[in-house]
């Protein structure tokens, strides 16, 4: 995907997450980014704004200074069992905030883009879900996104909300992939649970297809599913990434990766057993193709997620 326009002044909060970063150098290319942190630094060393999203009233006065002709808000609350735990800064993080931020934006006229998860749904659904389908989070993570959602929808403001799930790059940030090279480089044998369904989305194909959405303008506000093609398990992730890693000689040699069932590996939060999404909608209101979430895979160790 290509992208020639100049998009103006497009503001990531929560600028230096493993989407976030990924974000601030594809739009780079296309657009005058703007970047927020919690504390006005970048991990690259550069400087941006400062936000804390716990502090709500903090939002629309940075709004009104920095005028930006679009939103993409990639902060979140992500830490899926300790938010089991702490369920309050879950809340203010990915529904407050959320809500004020798309109230600032319906103020000054300005379109937001939005992450959401598959974790609303409960996973009890047999195809890939679809936008209208009921939503039922089972932990306390989804009920937080999914009330960010509503005040999202309810704020006014033009806005798309794009759910993803599996959120992976291979360079940076707190993800399963990183985990599992970490991990399999210490141990002969890994156990990852082989019947929870989902589909592996990196972080390059999140900013490729945000740039798209940017450079058509959103068509329709509301909620939209967004991630690469196809399904796997954990399991079956896992697998991937070490056939993967081992090929390109980033690991001598994979560890045995033993199928578990969700039973035998205990959390505190529960996840869905099946959180394919449908994401036909997207694909034809803004001409998106999205690959195979193993082609994503290759991708992510190819580009080393800076698109
Ligand atoms: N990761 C995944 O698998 C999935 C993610 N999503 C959604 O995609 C979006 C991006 O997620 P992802 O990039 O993976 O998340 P990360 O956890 O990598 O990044 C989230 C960012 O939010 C920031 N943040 C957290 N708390 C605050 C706060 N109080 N004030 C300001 N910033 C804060 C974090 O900053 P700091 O580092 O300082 O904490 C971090 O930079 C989120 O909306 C998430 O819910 C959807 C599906 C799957
Ligand atoms: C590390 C590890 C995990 N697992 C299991 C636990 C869990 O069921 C599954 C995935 O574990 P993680 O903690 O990486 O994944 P989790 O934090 O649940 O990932 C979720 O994050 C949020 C933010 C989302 O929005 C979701 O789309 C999803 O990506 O793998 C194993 O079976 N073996 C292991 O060695
Ligand atoms: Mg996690």
């Amino acid at each position: 995907m290509s992208v020639a326009a100049n998009l103006g002044r497009v503001l990531v909060v929560g600028g230096d997450g493993q989407v976030g970063s990924d974000l601030r150098r594809r739009l780079a290319a296309c657009a005058q980014v703007l970047a927020t942190t919690r504390s006005g630094r970048l991990a690259d060393g550069g400087e941006c704004e400062t936000l804390d999203l716990s502090d709500a009233e903090a939002i629309a006065p940075l709004l009104r200074r920095l005028r930006p002709d679009h939103v993409v808000n990639a902060a979140a609350y992500t830490a899926v069992d300790r938010a089991e735990s702490e369920p309050e800064p879950a809340q203010a993080i990915n529904a407050i905030a959320p809500g004020r931020l798309a109230q600032a934006c319906a103020e000054a006229g300005i379109g937001l883009i939005h992450f959401s998860t598959d974790y609303v749904f409960d996973g009890r659904g047999a195809r890939p879900y679809r936008e209208d389908d009921a939503t039922a989070p089972l932990n306390v993570y989804g009920r937080s996104k999914l009330d960010g959602e509503r005040a999202i929808a309810a704020s006014g403001a033009r806005h798309l909300i794009l759910r993803t799930a599996w959120v992976y790059a291979a360079t940076h940030g707190q993800n399963f992939l990183r985990t599992m090279l970490r991990v399999g480089a210490q141990r002969d044998e890994l156990r990852v649970v082989a019947d929870q369904r989902g589909s592996p989305t990196p972080t390059w194909l999140l900013a490729d297809a945000v740039a798209r959405i940017l450079e058509r303008g959103i068509v329709d506000s509301g909620v939209r599913h967004l991630a690469a093609a196809g399904e796997t398990t954990w399991h079956g992730f896992a697998e991937a990434i070490f056939a993967e890693a081992v090929a390109r000689g980033l690991l001598a040699r994979a560890p045995r990766v033993t199928a578990i069932a969700t039973a035998d590996y205990p959390t505190p939060a529960q996840r869905p057993p099946y959180s394919v999404l449908d994401t036909q909608c997207l694909r034809n209101e803004y001409a998106l193709d999205l690959p195979d979430w193993r082609e994503g895979l290759r991708q992510a160790f190819d580009r080393g997620d800076s698109g």
